[in-house]
């Protein structure tokens, strides 16, 4: 039996379900909170605790949890009452306590998101990121944007009605012109993020690439700390990408292992090796390696190798590289030493020594990733909050589109200009939620669980 507190959400007046969920998680625990919302919550508690009388408000009791029917002592546990209205329970859907506490207008839709990223959240920055949106900040960001959008537009209106009358001081016109394009700048700022929030949210893609037998796959294990991929001297072992995420330095990384390049006959590995090179370019890291004993520690021959892997132009975007020089423990003394130097002297990205046979390296490969992915989401906590989802991203552009024609119409004809504004302000009301539309609320409670 695991009833041991029964909690009754506030709720305001109307004809509701009334839902339950078990709030804490599924499985055997020694504690578990029930959670009600509805008009025929006290009902609920009365009958489970065979007491007509209800708790005080909002204080915590002890009470013997019976079963209704049998009225046989299933525990004992905690219950409280939070009190609200007044027949039928249903079992809660998922997201539903926060989709009322959104309808309610005590969480904004952004806010909303960041709690659903908090329980989803696998990392440290991930955690940090979602908490900081669950508490306001990206929420309040927006609504500054949009407060401004309606005070350039009241100015805009009473522009188009008043003008004429000629009691309008000066300059109202110049002063939304300057107002929009503070604006726009703050907009564009926030959208060249590189991704960051986003990345974070979703977990940064790292891809292993390199010719074979280089110790691609040896090296997915070694990081992931399970044979995930299969390891053979046969060259060419790895055809279809093996993929694995982890979590490296609080950062989630989604690491894939992909075919060794080379040109081949075997249209199985031919495939391999376009799927390779199609996962190189989305790739937001590579991880670049090469069979130390193989390059001569020269850099244009480290320079050459390289561009095997990453010719002009792959990945797309430029995505940062790590060279990993693997099986460091075949090489002869001081030839190390050599490669290293020769990476620095060529320009060439940060290059580590690395053995997946004994495992040194490990640390400083793990650090230049660190590096890279820290630069790559950033520190969720400073500066302004990041956009997270693609999402925003979306309503943000169109947002900045309708600023951008404000900007054409305003010489030519007022009326349109002001639609402009308008329109711009209502895809930021499609972020925070200020504007409902049901698909949109579909998509962002969709994913929650039963119980939140
Ligand atoms: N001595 C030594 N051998 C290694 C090291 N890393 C991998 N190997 C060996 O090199 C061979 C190839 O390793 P894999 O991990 O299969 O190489 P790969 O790059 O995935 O190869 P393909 O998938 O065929 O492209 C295997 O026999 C490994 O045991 C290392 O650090 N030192
Ligand atoms: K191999
Ligand atoms: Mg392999």
């Amino acid at each position: 039996a695991a009833v041991r507190v029964v909690k009754r959400l506030y709720c305001p007046a109307g004809k509701r379900d009334t839902i339950f969920a078990l709030s804490s998680g599924h499985g055997k625990c020694g504690v578990a909170v029930i959670r009600t919302s509805g008009p025929a919550s006290g009902a609920a508690l009365r009958s489970l605790t065979g007491q007509q009388e209800l708790p005080r408000p909002r204080a915590v009791a002890l009470r013997r949890i019976h079963d209704p029917s049998s009225a046989e002592t299933l525990d004992r546990g905690l219950v409280i009452w939070f009190p609200g209205r007044l027949p039928g329970l249903r079992p809660a859907d998922p997201g539903e306590f926060t989709k009322r506490a959104f309808q309610n207008g005590k969480l904004g839709l952004t806010e909303v998101e960041g709690l659903g990223d908090l329980i989803h959240a696998e990392t440290e920055a991930q955690r940090r990121q979602a908490l900081r949106q669950m508490e306001g900040e990206l929420g309040q960001l927006y609504q500054r944007w949009s407060e401004e959008l309606t005070k350039a537009l009241a100015h805009v209106e009473a522009f188009i009605d008043f003008s004429e009358d000629d009691n309008l001081e000066e300059g109202v016109l110049s002063r939304v012109d300057a107002a929009v394009q503070t604006l726009e700048e703050e907009v564009r700022g926030h959208l060249q993020d590189g991704r960051r929030g986003e990345r974070l949210r979703g977990g940064v893609h790292v891809v292993i690439a390199g010719p074979t037998n280089a110790g691609k796959s040896s090296l997915l294990n070694l990081l992931c700390q399970r044979p995930a991929a299969i390891v053979s001297p046969v060259a060419g072992t790895t055809r279809d990408v093996v993929e694995s995420a982890l979590n490296i330095g609080g950062y989630p990384v989604v690491l894939s292992d992909t075919a060794g390049l080379r040109e081949t006959q075997d249209a199985i590995e031919r495939e391999g090796v376009s799927r390779a090179r199609e996962r190189l370019q989305r790739a937001d890291v590579v991880l670049a390696v090469l069979a130390a004993v193989d390059v001569a520690p020269e850099p244009g021959c480290l320079a050459e190798a390289l561009r095997a892997i990453l010719p002009p132009g792959v990945p797309a975007r430029q995505a940062p590289c790590v060279l990993v020089l693997n099986k460091a423990d075949l090489l002869e003394e001081g030839r190390g030493g050599a490669l290293l130097g020769a990476c620095g002297e060529g320009a060439l990205p940060p290059a580590c020594l690395l053995s997946c046979k004994t495992g040194e390296g490990v640390d400083s490969l793990l650090s230049l990733l660190g590096t890279q992915l820290e630069q790559m989401c950033g520190d969720p906590l400073a500066g302004s909050p990041s956009l997270t989802q693609a999402r925003h991203r979306l309503h943000l552009t169109s947002c900045l589109g309708s600023l951008g024609r404000y900007h054409g119409y305003k010489s030519l004809d007022l009326v349109l200009a002001a639609e402009e504004l308008r329109l711009a302000r209502r895809h930021l009301g499609k972020i925070t939620g200020r504007v409902s539309a049901e698909e949109i609320l579909d998509i962002v409670f969709r994913d929650f669980c039963v119980g939140k």
